[in-house]
């Protein structure tokens, strides 16, 4: 496919990874998750606002009996982290003994996942694993084990699929990189 070129407040980005990449690589993790949590009903709790796409498309493809909550926690500004992890949007949903499993639209610091994981494994749920769209492991500032992951990615600032960069185009059906 031909590459495309736009502009988001005063950055340019380049089409990088196609919707049609991204729904293939969202199949195979949901079949994966249907056999390894096939009985154990699990819980997703999706990170807004960056996961809203990964979230709908992923459930819409599994097949066994789960549930779905939100929480909004939100800590960039520009393209970098503040490092501090602001929560917008709690959680209701009482975790106990349930199968939790987190979805991100991306894991690049690791700050937001790192804290969530700590707050979540101190309401003993059965297990938390984390499943993530994009995963930037060169960029992992905490030793965190990432479970399922559609797509590693290098150091680069990507927007797109419920991405933003200052609160534009998370609404673009395809993943951007930005032009140095
Ligand atoms: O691994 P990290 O360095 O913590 O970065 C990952 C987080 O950053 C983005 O969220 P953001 O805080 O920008 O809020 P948003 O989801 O509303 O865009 C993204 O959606 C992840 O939640
Ligand atoms: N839009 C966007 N948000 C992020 N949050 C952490 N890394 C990124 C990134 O590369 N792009
Ligand atoms: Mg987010």
């Amino acid at each position: 496919m031909d590459p495309r070129t736009i502009q988001l407040h005063d950055c340019e980005f380049k089409t990088y990874i196609f919707e049609e990449e991204i729904i293939a690589r969202i199949v195979m993790l949901a079949e994966q998750l249907d056999k390894e949590y096939a009985g154990k009903q699990p819980l997703f709790l999706a990170v807004l606002n960056g996961s809203f796409m990964f979230t709908a498309d992923l459930l819409k493809r599994v097949t066994i009996p789960c549930e779905v909550s939100f929480i909004r926690l939100s800590s960039y500004q520009d393209t970098k982290s503040t490092g501090r992890v602001k929560e917008v949007l709690g959680l209701n949903e009482d975790i106990q003994n349930r199968h939790v499993i987190v979805l991100e639209d991306i894991v690049d610091t690791g700050h937001t996942v790192h804290g969530l994981l700590q707050q979540l494994r101190e309401r003993h749920p059965a297990s938390v694993e984390v499943a993530t769209l994009l995963l930037k492991p060169d960029c992992l500032q905490h030793p965190l084990d990432i479970k399922y992951v559609a797509k590693p990615i290098p150091n680069d600032f990507v927007v797109g699929y419920g991405l933003d960069y200052n609160g534009l185009g998370r609404n673009l059906r395809d993943i951007y990189k930005i032009v140095p």
